[in-house]
């Protein structure tokens, strides 16, 4: 709703009031028309001022209205009566002006910020365009390029930034709404005529059709397929050429195609599954809501290599006192010379300013002993970690947290190297871990509610998209990994390229194919799990049984490939060619393809033409059925869980919502009859064969993403 007052005897006051963030729900958009024309219509009224309640201007349009019958009224019409009034309207903006509450604020005469708000159209985020005359009042507000970065990013930006861009009036540190109210009585009688921003021309830019082309090149090239960054720059190149009116119409026309799309639809859901994953529990019966995080003040990186210089970094930017240990002199130099250019180049993206970090270096573990939790980052070798952990539950004080940051190995296992197993979880990040916002926080057995809650509250600190996941090999993100990477190598052996492979991968969306993606991070990771699994064996890569493993089928590409000392991007070679070791652009290597040639001949394999649409459905159906495998073994809580581990962590599309929602978006009908029908084609690849959780939800008639969790429940409590 809206509250309506009388302030200072000619100052009508409305504040919004939907909690949390104000929401232009249809209650609220009620709300302000009317009491909008209360104030209109009283003669003592000869202002208005307009604010949110508990801090927060207004959080947007209520996302949750999207998918129901909206009603109440449209907040177009609303935002022009406010323009067109002939009383002075002033936003008092405070926290933030999101969406359609900056657009609800371009629509008033005036607005004032408090220096702690933020402001921005993050429309493009949830696969939509600002459609209440944000494409139409920024640009000709700020100018075309700046509205064009606004929009088409969804950026925030802070009240000094919307100063200088000129979205706000006034910046102050004082009561907003105190200061709002000074500021309308100090410009009463002022025309109006020249505050109505749609009546603005938008301000020429020279060679428009050339800034338009690069832009929308570049937007393009971001976008991976996404639809609503495309639109935004359509309807931006709207308000740059036509009338007002017919802008605002094409604006329209636009959201009306997005509004309906998939992808509008996948990355609201991502939005809720964001919000839903902070609430955790966990099999034990802990949950975010009873679990009380303990304070960490001071916290130890132990191991800094690659991952470890970033777990640092990240730690440090949240203000923490960090004690880095590392062994190796030379990783200790290279380490300390590194970070302050990475904690530099951090607080540059962002926009914040550098200030003195609390990084303390040492090569004796003793150094930890005052900490309050340790993230443990040494090489990824079982021994070793249970050596690490042995010392750290002999030299950390009482209570503190022992956590590692292994890709996959047992964190039970390593619990039990402790004196206090239920002080142990693992903090999964990924690399560059002080860039990429997933962190997955491992629980095993004996992990304490208090454990889980701490990690989960450090990492939001971080800035990470936490989720809890149980404790299995590879936990969730690279348990599904194996199964995608299998099919990827054995549409090698069958006749597709790494350029095929890859191609379809980010025609789907994908920022990277697989085959890239491996180059990136290393080969040799992959062959040393395989080695430790018991699957890749030296000398057995070549000969008649190199196909078959453990009684199932297995591809030795890529161990071939390793065997030659080709482990990707930093040998110069691997699945391409690179023009030194270490270089970033991949080109198709003849050599390769050669190699694949004979490969194939050697085992008398024939090549076929496979098409792009059978690349994808084994890769990410693979993929998908060991999802719906780890929700049948209670390792992710739901599927939100596995679908942010996705976006945030492996580049899945976010338009396309993530593996799982990308499932039911398909139809799980469609995804069992095609597992089905490759399990037929390949009956010696287990991963193909479908989960049986998906047949029982294809049986109680494929519900809805978020009512699969009953479904789950059914199937636990039957075990
Ligand atoms: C047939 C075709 C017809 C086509 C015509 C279409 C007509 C439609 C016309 C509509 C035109 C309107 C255009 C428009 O205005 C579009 C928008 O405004 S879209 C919304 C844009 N706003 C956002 O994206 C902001 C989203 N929110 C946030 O970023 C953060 O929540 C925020 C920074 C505001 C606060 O962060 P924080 O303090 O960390 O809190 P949480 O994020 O945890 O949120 C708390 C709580 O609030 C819920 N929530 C937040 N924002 C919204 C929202 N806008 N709507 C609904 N609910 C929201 C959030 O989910 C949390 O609730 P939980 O219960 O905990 O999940
Ligand atoms: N590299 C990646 O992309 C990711 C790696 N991980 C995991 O993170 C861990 C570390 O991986 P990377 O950083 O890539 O390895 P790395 O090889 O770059 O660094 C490991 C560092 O640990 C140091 N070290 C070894 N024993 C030590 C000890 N006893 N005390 C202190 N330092 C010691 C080494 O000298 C080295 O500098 C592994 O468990 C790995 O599986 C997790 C996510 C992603």
């Amino acid at each position: 709703m809206a509250q309506y007052s009388l302030v200072a005897g000619s100052v009508g006051l409305i504040t919004l009031q939907n909690p949390p963030v104000n929401a232009l729900s249809a209650v609220v958009r009620k709300g302000i028309v009317s009491t909008f024309e209360r104030a209109l219509r009283d003669p003592k009224v000869k202002s208005v001022v307009i604010c949110g309640q508990n801090g927060v201007f207004c959080g947007g349009a209520d996302i949750k209205e999207f998918g129901t019958n909206m009603s109440g009224p449209p907040l177009v019409p609303m935002i022009h009566a406010i323009e067109a009034a002939d009383k002075p309207v002033v936003a008092a903006i405070e926290g933030s002006a999101l969406g359609g509450g900056l657009e609800l604020a371009l629509g008033c005469h005036y607005r004032i910020a408090h220096s702690n708000a933020r402001l921005g159209l993050p429309e493009v985020s949830l696969g939509l365009l600002p459609a209440a005359g944000g494409t139409q009042r920024l640009p000709r507000l700020i100018g075309i390029p700046a509205a064009l970065d606004l929009i088409t990013t969804g950026r925030h930006v802070t009240a000094a930034e919307a100063l200088q861009l000129g979205i706000v009036d006034q910046v102050t540190d004082h009561k907003i709404v105190d200061e709002a109210v000074k500021f309308v009585l100090s410009v009463a009688g002022k025309p109006l005529d020249a505050r109505r921003i749609s009546t603005y021309p938008c301000p020429p830019l020279s060679d428009l059709d050339t800034v338009f082309e690069m832009v929308m090149q570049k937007v393009r090239q971001r976008a991976h397929g996404a639809i609503a960054p495309i639109a935004c720059v359509q309807a931006v190149q709207a308000a740059a050429t036509l009338p007002y009116a017919q802008g605002m119409e094409r604006e329209k026309e636009l959201m009306a195609t997005l509004f309906t799309s998939g992808q509008a639809r996948s990355m609201q859901y991502c939005f809720f599954a964001q919000r839903a994953v902070s609430k955790w529990s966990i099999p034990s019966g802990a949950r975010w809501d009873t679990s009380m995080p303990r304070p960490v003040h001071k916290a130890a990186v132990i191991g800094l290599g690659t991952m470890g210089r970033g777990i640092t970094v990240a730690l440090a930017q949240t203000g923490l006192s960090v004690v880095a240990v590392e062994t190796q002199e030379k990783q200790l130099m290279e380490a300390k010379q590194a970070m302050p250019g990475m904690l530099e180049r951090g607080a540059r993206r962002r926009g914040v300013s550098l200030t003195l970090h609390k990084i303390t270096y040492s090569r004796d573990i003793r150094a930890v002993a005052d900490v309050d939790l340790v993230i443990e980052a040494v090489f990824e070798d079982m021994a070793l970690k249970k050596k690490v952990f042995q010392q750290l539950s002999d030299i950390c004080k009482p209570g503190t947290f022992l956590c590692t940051n292994t890709s996959g190995l047992d964190v039970d296992h390593l619990a039990s190297q402790t004196c206090n197993p239920e002080l142990v979880v693992g903090m999964h990040f990924f690399a560059p871990a002080h860039v990429m916002k997933l962190l997955e926080v491992v629980y095993g057995p004996r992990s304490s509610p208090q454990a889980v809650a701490t990690a989960m509250q450090l990492g939001k600190k971080m800035g990470k998209v936490s989720v809890a996941v149980g404790n299995c090999r590879g936990f969730v993100g690279n348990r599904m990994l194996k199964p995608y990477v299998e099919q990827a190598f054995f549409l090698l052996e069958e006749g597709a390229t790494p350029e095929q492979v890859d191609g379809a991968l980010e025609e789907f969306g994908f920022s990277m194919g697989v085959f890239k993606v491996s180059d990136l991070s290393g080969l040799d990771v992959g062959w040393r799990v395989r080695m430790a699994d018991g699957f890749a064996e030296p000398g057995a890569s070549s000969g008649p049984s190199a196909r078959v493993r453990q009684g199932r089928r297995y591809s030795p590409l890529g161990d071939l490939l390793c065997e030659q000392g080709r482990f990707g991007q930093k040998t110069g070679q691997g699945w391409y060619q690179y023009d030194k070791p270490g270089g970033r652009v991949a080109r198709s290597d003849p050599w390769l393809h050669s190699f694949l040639a004979e490969y194939r001949t050697r085992h008398g394999l024939v090549a076929r033409r496979i098409d792009n649409q059978e690349v994808l459905e084994r890769c990410l159906y693979a993929l998908i059925n060991e999802g719906f495998r780890i929700l049948e073994d209670g390792i992710a809580a739901g599927p939100e869980d596995i679908d942010l581990i996705y976006v945030f962590g492996y580049g899945w599309p976010r338009h396309r919502g993530g593996p799982m929602f990308y499932a039911g978006m398909v139809g799980l009908t469609k995804v069992l009859q095609r597992l089905e029908h490759y399990h037929q084609a390949h009956p010696d690849v287990p991963f193909m064969q479908p989960c049986s959780l998906l047949r029982r939800l294809v049986a109680s008639g494929s519900p809805p993403v978020h009512r699969w969790r009953e479904v789950i429940k059914k199937v636990h409590s039957q075990l």
